[in-house]
């Protein structure tokens, strides 16, 4: 059985293959040199955790495991109401097959805020960088469990040249290990597992004792509840990536401000 990354990746190596074929590499350069500069996304991070639970708070409408999430999406003001409650970062998916996500969501969130805001996406190509880059991007995600060390490292060089940040996100120890031979030290764990989708914190705990301590360590997916995060930081984890139980709320500023205030 091939499981969904799998599938997810192919629909992602076809959608990418044609949107290259639209968009010369110097007009996206260009696009990407017009967009406003990066927003330190690491280092807003970095500099509430010292201080308290810092907050990637996820702008998503719909996953493959749960359907629609939240029927009425409006990225712009998901992102202020974040922001008003006290996220530090934002995180919006842009895969439109799987996840119902958009460029044009990010675009706006952004325009709506003054926060970071990763793109979550499913990177196969560094075309994807710039690309990243020029809808407004300040972060692009690498999965570990998705691609081989050398386009890894290649994709990552994109995003440097870029000045963004890079998450990596592992799921077990051995793709920390090779996600250690990358520069970026912005770890993040994902607690489901994308071959059955069942949630384990555990996952966050046990890697978060194996991550160097110069590491940026986000847990993600399935936090709930503030209890939730205050047990993470029991363990030494102090950011977080949350979606679904924000997304679902009706009044998402008070949520979050609940979560992380
Ligand atoms: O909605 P949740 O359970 O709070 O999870 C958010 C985030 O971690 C999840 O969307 C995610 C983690 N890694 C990903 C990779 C691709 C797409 C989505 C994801």
């Amino acid at each position: 059985m091939t499981d969904i990354l799998d599938r997810i990746l192919e629909t992602k190596r076809a959608e990418v293959a044609a949107r290259k074929a639209t968009m010369p590499l110097a007009e996206l350069d260009a696009a990407a040199e017009r967009q406003s500069p990066p927003r330190g996304f690491r280092a807003a991070l970095d500099a509430r955790a010292a201080i308290g639970h810092a907050l990637i708070a996820e702008i998503k409408k719909a996953s493959p495991s749960k359907g629609l999430i939240r029927a009425d999406f409006d990225p712009p003001a998901h992102a202020r109401a974040y922001q008003a409650g006290g996220a530090t970062c934002l995180s919006v998916l842009t895969d439109e097959p799987w996840f119902q996500g958009a460029d044009s969501y990010l675009t706006a969130a952004r325009d709506a805020c003054t926060l970071p805001v990763l793109r979550k996406d499913f990177m196969v190509d560094p075309w994807q960088v710039p690309e990243s880059r020029a809808i407004g991007a300040d972060a692009i995600l690498l999965i570990m469990a998705a691609l081989d060390d050398s386009l890894l490292a290649e994709i990552e060089a994109s995003a440097i040249d870029c000045n963004m940040d890079v998450l990596v996100e592992v799921h077990d120890a051995r793709e920390l290990e090779r996600a250690m031979k990358l520069k970026s030290r912005l770890i993040g764990v994902n607690n489901r597992n994308l071959r059955d989708f069942t949630v384990d914190f555990e996952n966050s705990y046990r890697l978060a004792d194996k991550a160097p301590k110069d590491c940026t360590f986000v847990a993600e997916s399935g936090l709930t509840i503030r209890a939730d995060l205050d047990h993470m930081a029991e363990h030494g984890i102090h950011c977080f990536l949350v979606g679904e139980a924000l997304m679902r709320q009706h009044d998402i500023e008070a949520a979050t401000r609940a979560l992380v205030g």
